[in-house]
């Protein structure tokens, strides 16, 4: 038996594609539903017979073998039946599996700000409920094509062979149920509409809530959350039961109006029997045959409604579902980094007011750059802007090429970023660390001096660090962030305040080491403590008035009146100088 198959597709966003995709399963569905679905017929024909044979006094012999011919059709049907269960099940889960490639892949190739603007919940809810719903639509839908379409058009023919006039007489309800569910389709729609968009907004508040436990319970907001949480939850119930109701509560009516044509079988047909038209044995082939066929229209109404009803998730997941994206692992990069800045602004939001504005700087590798300034002078986004990751104006260049000419994979080989809160994994300090590369961490815990803090945990680099790092105290969660950063000495490696939660002596010992194996690497490092800007190269002072002082330590002492009060209230005054 092959293997599953997952592997990207053309024009994912066309449902029908689905279905060529899996073009010898399909195939094998049709073999086998076509064949399981008309040999069934035979099963009532044999029944007949057999009660013909003994009520006419047959000889033992002959019953015996209509009996075993009657027992080797059901197992043959029942084998057949096997057969196109296993393939529908196949092309599901074939399905269900290349929605989801395409989905994730259409999420991992996301701009920075798209991502900014997607929901947890709501991407989610798509990528994994309405998936599952979609495809059991899909699933149905093919299943039922078989058998509901062909068994119903194998038994009608037998049925008609029987007796045109009862067939067309009793068939004359099945078309009233499936026209019901027809006229019922609008109103489930809209409703199972509503439930999917209230099952991503629930989605995001249990995410929200899960995030956020600790916060809400010491802030003592837990007890107003919940009684929230209850009533998204109540209203997330009420809409899932309006969706499923209709959908639901109408297979017995379907039922009832399907089997009304029964009276018109056992009075046309039982006429029939009674004036020696037919045998007892064919009335019960018919009888079952209808009986079959009613059951089967009624089913066929309620699947149009759960066809309905997965349409909703369909035309959800269809914007994530675009071409394939692979990105190019193709990289030209040297050695001399050099990283020219002019006239750069930035904001997050296109036509925004620019958070920062015309800032110009020149650095090569081995230096540091420090960066700091008052609260919300924009730090954080001088840092995030020189990853490349969103868009900006103004100039950046590495090695002499624009920084928005690199491709997405050249970025990620030549910069590395550490932001302003660990994020860490809840896995080992060795996976948080290497992100997956198998690569020795030994010396990246040295520089960032957590040699000693390994000794005291038994299982060393295979310590667990818990739900986002919370079994290591914030001073360790930084540095394991920072060895993170650290790892693959990148060309330019970006620090948003790696050291607010580590002491003075740490964070001295950490940049000696830093500036003794990162001679190929270009550090910027943004921090509000000063204590060691006067060990690194150059420094940018950005002010609230979206200005900016550049210059080395010394330059900026003298000319610049804010840093310069900085620094001293720093580490003058706290008699921490140890000015060079
Ligand atoms: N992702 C974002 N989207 C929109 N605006 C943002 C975003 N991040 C920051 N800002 C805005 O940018 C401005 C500068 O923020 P930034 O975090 O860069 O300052 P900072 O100097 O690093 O601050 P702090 O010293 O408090 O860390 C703030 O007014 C903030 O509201």
């Amino acid at each position: 038996m092959s293997k599953l198959k997952i592997e990207p597709m053309k024009h994912p966003d066309k449902i029908m594609n689905y279905w060529k995709k899996e073009k010898y399963v399909v195939a094998c569905i049709v073999i086998f539903g076509v064949s399981f679905n008309s040999m069934i017929i035979l099963g009532p024909i044999y029944q007949g017979k057999l009660i013909d044979s003994i009520a006419g006094g047959d000889n033992l012999t002959s019953v015996l073998i209509l009996a075993a011919t009657y027992v080797a059709i059901i197992g043959m049907v029942q084998l057949l039946r096997y057969f196109k269960r296993f393939y529908i099940r196949r092309f599901a889960n074939s399905t269900s599996a290349t929605m989801r490639l395409m989905i994730y892949n259409n999420i991992m190739n996301k701009s920075t700000s798209e991502l900014d603007n997607e929901n947890t919940g709501n991407l989610m809810t798509r990528a994994i409920s309405d998936v599952d719903l979609c495809v059991e639509g899909m699933r149905k839908f093919t299943t039922e094509v078989f058998d509901t379409g062909v068994l119903m058009i194998a038994y009608l023919i037998s049925m008609l062979t029987y007796d045109v006039r009862i067939t067309v007489l009793s068939m004359i309800f099945v078309p009233v149920a499936m026209f019901i569910a027809e006229k019922l389709k609008s109103i489930i729609y809209k409703y199972s509409k509503d439930y999917r968009t209230k099952s991503s907004e629930v989605a995001d508040i249990t995410y929200d809530i899960i995030e956020n436990s600790m916060l809400y319970r010491v802030t003592g907001m837990e007890v107003e959350n919940k009684a929230k949480y209850k009533n998204e939850l109540k209203d997330l119930q009420d809409k899932a039961i309006k969706a499923n109701i209709l959908e639901n509560s109408m297979q017995p009516v379907y039922n009832v109006i399907a089997m009304l044509g029964i009276n018109m079988v056992i009075y046309l047909g039982g006429t029939k029997v009674i004036h020696g038209g037919w045998t007892v044995g064919v009335f019960s082939t018919y009888v079952a045959m209808f009986t079959a066929v009613a059951v089967k229209a009624s089913k066929a109404a309620k699947l149009f409604n759960s066809v309905q009803k997965s349409q909703v998730s369909w035309k959800r997941i269809k914007p994530y579902l675009t071409e394939y994206k692979t990105k190019d692992t193709s990289s030209n990069m040297n050695n001399n980094t050099t990283l020219t800045v002019k006239n750069l602004s930035f904001s997050y939001e296109k036509g925004r007011e620019n958070i920062i504005e015309d800032i110009s700087l020149e650095a090569r590798k081995g230096e540091i750059i420090g960066v700091t300034g008052s609260i919300a002078s924009g730090k954080s986004t001088l840092g995030v802007s020189l990853t490349g990751l969103y868009p900006y104006l103004g100039s950046i260049k590495i090695d002499g090429k624009e920084l928005k000419d690199y491709s997405e994979y050249e970025k990620s080989q030549m910069i590395s970023y550490l932001g302003h809160r660990p994020q860490l994994l809840s896995d080992t300090i060795y996976n948080n660390i290497t992100l997956g590369s198998v690569q020795d961490i030994s010396s990246v815990l040295e520089e960032v001096c957590f040699d000693t803090d390994m000794q005291a945990m038994p299982h060393g680099q295979n310590t667990l660090v818990g739900n986002s790092g919370i079994k290591l105290s914030g001073g360790q969660q930084a540095r394991i962030a920072l060895a993170r950063a650290l790892l693959n000495k990148s060309k330019i490696i970006i620090l948003d305040d790696p050291f607010s939660a580590v002491d003075m002596k740490t964070e001295e010992k950490i940049i000696e080491n830093i500036k003794n194996n990162y001679k190929d690497s270009l550090i910027i490092l943004i921090s509000h403590r000063l204590a060691i800007f006067n060990r690194i190269n150059n420094i940018i002072l950005l002010k609230n008035n979206k200005t900016a002082d550049y210059g080395t330590h010394q330059e900026l002492m003298k000319n610049s009146e804010i840093y310069a009060t900085i620094y001293k209230l720093q580490c003058t005054e706290g008699g921490d100088s140890d000015e060079e």
